[in-house]
């Protein structure tokens, strides 16, 4: 049996502010540094242990997994970053309050951006100062790679290829591995692992800073996920995460 811990960042900025973020890099707020610290302790008393890291280029999930292994004395691990983990690009709602977003569209068009599968939230006008077209981080990727939006199913297809080509390999060969990531490309990983369907993860929320953990057989498929900590608070949090797009 393997075992594959996922974190999501902890509280950022704009989760503070309640702004949509995606690909805007935006810094962990003091709780959000002290989620990470609080995951790595729990995850050292819990008798986890790692081999390999790997997050995003984002510095919410970079910073989290820095603060999560200083906690567990782990600091001289190996990380691999990579676009693909990145949150899904929210378009050309990148900046604006959520809350307020949904008292001029309605909750009904905001959960649509949020949660559906494969309906995009508007996109970016590649012309747009807030586009990451220009960013030395993504100078290697092919043009249009880079996204002016993405749906749920657009994510999936950007972070599965990471998945088969480095993250599961590195399962497989028996490293212990830790995932830093984001709200939804933490949805399309759990989404591939568990077999979620297009319908059913609109009601899937991750909440920040809280190990995931799961427990894979000799094919990676699933034995069982749990996250660690309290479950009252767990679904707390993710209740939270899931209120934000309301007016
Ligand atoms: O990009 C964001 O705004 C958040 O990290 C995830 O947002 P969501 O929970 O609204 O999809």
């Amino acid at each position: 049996m393997y075992k594959l811990v996922l974190i999501r960042h902890g509280e950022s900025t704009w989760n503070l502010e309640n702004r949509f973020t995606g690909w805007t890099d935006v810094e962990l707020t003091p709780k959000g540094i002290a989620q990470a610290q609080e995951a790595g302790r729990l995850l050292r008393s819990e008798g986890y242990d790692f081999d390999l890291a790997f997050t995003s280029v984002l510095k919410r999930a970079t910073h989290t997994l820095w603060h999560c292994l200083d906690a567990m004395d782990r600091t001289w691990l190996p990380v691999q970053h990579s676009w693909r983990l990145n949150e899904r690009h929210y378009g050309a709602l990148q900046g604006l309050n959520k809350a307020e977003t949904a008292k001029q569209y309605g909750d009904e068009q905001v959960l649509v951006w949020r949660r559906s599968y494969d309906t995009p939230p508007p996109a970016l006008d590649p012309q747009d100062p807030r586009s990451e077209a220009a960013d030395p981080r993504y100078a290697r990727l092919a043009p249009g790679q880079v996204p002016l939006t993405e749906c749920l199913k657009d994510t999936v297809a950007r972070v599965l290829p990471y998945w088969n080509e480095a993250i599961a390999p590195a399962i497989r060969s028996g490293q212990r591995v830790l995932v830093s990531a984001h709200g939804n490309s933490m949805r399309a990983l759990v989404k591939y692992l568990d077999g979620i369907s297009d319908d059913a993860i609109v009601g899937l929320n991750i909440p920040n800073g809280i190990p995931l953990v799961y427990e894979l057989d000799a094919d990676l498929k699933p034995l069982r996920s749990y996250y660690l900590g309290d479950a009252q608070a767990v679904a707390q949090a993710a209740a939270a995460v899931a209120a934000q797009g309301k007016a």
